[in-house]
């Protein structure tokens, strides 16, 4: 399926964990004054919501049922379950451990369908996950496969969470990191991978900047061509 607004820009920037794509999309999207897409935010909430409500993670159909009815709100860079905070709820790894176990299921992925793509207004959007440039947004006007080496991410992870004041272990990052990207890369439902037409940036050694000026600089070209 193409874009349903293809004359909409779209960047979809996809990726393994900490590999930096939330950081790098909201940057790029605040330069271009376009909205920003958190897709993996959407399975964090639902992994959430499944937990507060007793929906077991092997409970497919009562997952896809929660999915549909999800009441959810971003603003200012906060977001809101059922009119409660939960930023900070959903950025543990265990949420996102969750999160990664929910997305495996098809119905799952198909319930959030419609909810990601109503992010798409113009003037335009930049949305990260893993299956932005695949499934979501195949019709995307740039794609970009970002990554890093999996020890470079678990150090990011490690010193993000630090920073929130969360606790954190090097050593079961790493771990859970690992075993996410296989989770990810195996499901057979729209798995993590690089698509054929996305250009892969690995910002194992590069700075924040340096990723975001790449991601602007190949996205004039495509403006230009
Ligand atoms: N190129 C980079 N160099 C150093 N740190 C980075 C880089 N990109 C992102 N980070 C840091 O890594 C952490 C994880 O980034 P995040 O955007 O949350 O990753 P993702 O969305 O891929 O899970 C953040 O604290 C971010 O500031
Ligand atoms: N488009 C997406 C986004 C996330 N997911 C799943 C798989 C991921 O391991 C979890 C959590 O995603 P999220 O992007 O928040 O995770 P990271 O910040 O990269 O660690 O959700 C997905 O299957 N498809």
């Amino acid at each position: 399926m193409n874009n349903p607004l293809p004359e909409i820009p779209i960047i979809a920037i996809d990726g393994p964990s900490a590999s930096g794509k939330g950081t790098v999309a909201q940057l790029v999207a605040q330069e271009l004054g376009y909205y920003y897409l958190d897709s993996g935010a959407l399975y964090r909430l639902l992994a959430l919501a499944a937990v507060g409500r007793g929906v077991p993670f092997d409970d497919e159909e009562g997952l896809a049922r929660l999915a549909e009815g999800l009441t959810i709100r971003f603003e200012g860079g906060e977001v809101w379950l059922d009119g409660e905070q939960v930023g900070d709820a959903i950025r543990t790894e265990e949420c996102g451990n969750g999160a990664s176990r929910i997305a495996a299921y098809p119905r799952v992925r198909a319930a959030l369908l419609d909810l990601q793509r109503a992010f798409l207004q113009a003037p335009g959007l930049v949305a990260d996950g893993r299956d932005m440039g695949s499934v979501v947004f195949p019709g995307a006007m740039l794609k970009i496969f970002l990554t890093a080496s999996a020890e470079v991410r678990a150090d990011r992870r490690y010193k993000q969470l630090m920073g929130k004041g969360m606790h954190a272990n090097i050593k079961q990052i790493l771990h859970d990191i690992r075993q996410r990207d296989e989770r990810d890369s195996a499901r057979s439902v729209a798995p993590l991978q690089k698509c054929a037409d996305a250009s892969l940036l690995d910002t194992s050694s590069m700075t924040i900047v340096e990723a975001v000026d790449e991601v602007l600089a190949w996205f004039q070209q495509v403006c230009v061509r």
